[in-house]
């Protein structure tokens, strides 16, 4: 909850549609005490007299500089939490060597909890450093470190969906479930824990998440199907993300019509499941998502780095599926959606030279699918993604650099340079392509203050 009511002052952007970036720059948003926005002024005429609202009197000022912007938080929508500490470790590896060289030993090792105490403490501090207000995280199949990880979000405030890791087969002896039981049971308890932390999943979220089909047997996706469809409780696994996946998942499971359809015949496909990579898929398997209403989460960086493949986001958008971005940290290198946002335009370019142009994304459009797409994978586009009246305020300021007359820039701004004749939108651009977490000066989760570099100053 935030302590008072603000008044955000400045410059703020936002996305309304895929294609529709708006920039206001002499916007005012107030907030309410329970940090939800209560009003949105495009054109403040005077901010000297702040008696414009009344009712509004007592309230904190919280203005952005000259070259500062409002910008909303990003939503990063595949994240593993566990494998933050190899995030730039993959050498050349490929999916299946990659989970049983560098991964599986990691998630195993959460059996301490000061380990992972130290790993998730700092992956959610860096995650709201980089202005992800909201993260769908993988944990591990260990109950209490999954536990310890939805209170560090909880205590840190920054809103997250918690999933514990089912996996119950084709896993190394010494990190599985027993059986498909013991993998509902453990759910279960996850689920439970958050219960008990935030009742009505407020800030935190339990995610049920079977592994992806390879891990699970039949059994073990039927039961996590029923405990979806008996809690309400939202899904997320991978899919379609390497060639020799896809049919290892032939394989395994050779009755299935597809990939997909293994989770549909589970009862997973379901407008609350969020599948990661999507790049493989069939005709049939796009038009199945569809109708299902089940959501993508675009994760560029880590197709790339462990060379699984590009997805056809173009297509997946023209067809009405709702997408949003995921790091998928640590098949991903950064935790950053900023990062992950420039890496779905370039994606789409090496698309676009075998598709055509029409495969571009623009700056519109992977900013909106880092705020707004994300949102509706993650079900809250009610609540977040952009500023509206009655949504709540998960925000970054965003703090870009300028050079001086003598040719002198800021230093606590990182690569942002602006030279005085950019209009807001190249200034958004600027920040999209060249911007890092230094521009992140102050970071908000339902108007609680989350994050903030040593210079910013309210
Ligand atoms: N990128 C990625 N793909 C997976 N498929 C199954 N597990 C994983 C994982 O941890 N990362
Ligand atoms: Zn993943």
């Amino acid at each position: 909850m935030a302590a008072r009511k603000a008044i955000y002052l400045g410059t703020f952007a936002h996305c309304k549609t895929l294609q529709e970036l708006e920039i206001c720059p002499n916007g005012a948003i107030g907030v309410d005490e329970m940090g939800v926005i209560a009003f949105v002024d495009r054109h403040v005429k005077d901010t000297s007299g702040l008696e414009f609202r009344p009712g509004w009197e007592d309230a904190e000022i919280v203005a952005a500089s000259e070259s500062s912007f409002f910008f909303p938080g990003f939503i990063d929508t595949h994240i593993h939490a566990s494998q933050y500490p190899n995030a730039g470790i993959f050498g050349n590896s490929t999916l299946l060597d990659w989970l049983n060289i560098y991964t599986f030993p990691l998630e195993g090792s959460f059996t301490s909890l000061s380990k992972a105490s130290r790993i998730y403490n700092r992956v959610v501090s860096r995650t709201l450093s980089h202005g992800t207000t909201t993260a769908t995280y993988h944990a591990t199949i260990h109950v209490p470190a999954t536990n310890l990880l939805a209170d560090i979000c909880k205590q840190k405030g920054q809103r997250a969906f918690v999933g514990r890791v089912c996996m119950d087969r084709m896993s190394p002896d010494y990190y599985r479930d027993e059986n498909p039981e013991t993998a509902v049971r453990d759910s279960r308890a996850c689920i439970e824990h958050v219960r008990s932390i935030d009742p009505k999943f407020e800030l935190i979220t339990p995610v049920i998440t079977p592994r992806f089909a390879p891990s699970c047997s039949e059994a073990s996706l039927r039961g996590l199907g029923e405990l979806h469809e008996e809690t309400g409780v939202p899904c997320q696994t991978h899919i379609s993300e390497n060639k020799s996946e896809v049919a290892l998942v032939k394989e395994l499971f050779p009755k299935a019509k597809s990939y997909t359809h293994v989770y549909d015949d589970c009862g997973l496909l379901t407008s609350k499941m969020i599948l990661a990579h999507a790049v493989y898929l069939s005709e049939e398997e796009r038009a199945l998502i569809k109708t299902r209403d089940a959501k993508i989460s675009h994760c560029p960086a880590s197709n790339t780095a462990l060379t699984s493949g590009a997805a056809r986001i173009r297509d997946l958008l023209d067809r009405g599926i709702t997408v949003g971005l995921g790091t998928d940290v640590s098949g991903g290198y950064s935790p950053s959606i900023l990062e992950e946002a420039r890496q779905a335009m370039l994606v789409s370019r090496h698309v676009a030279m075998q598709d055509g142009d029409g495969a571009k994304l623009s700056t519109e459009e992977v900013l909106y699918l880092a705020t707004r797409g994300g949102a509706r994978v993650v079900g809250l586009e009610d609540k977040i993604g952009g500023f509206e009246v009655g949504m709540d305020w998960d925000a970054q300021m965003v703090r870009l650099g300028t050079v001086s007359g003598d040719g002198q820039g800021d230093l606590d701004t990182g690569l942002v340079e602006l030279f005085g004749g950019e209009d807001w939108s190249e200034c958004v651009a600027k920040w999209l392509y060249t911007g890092d977490d230094r521009n992140t000066v102050a970071v908000w989760v339902k108007g609680r203050l989350v994050h903030q570099v040593a210079t910013y100053r309210p």
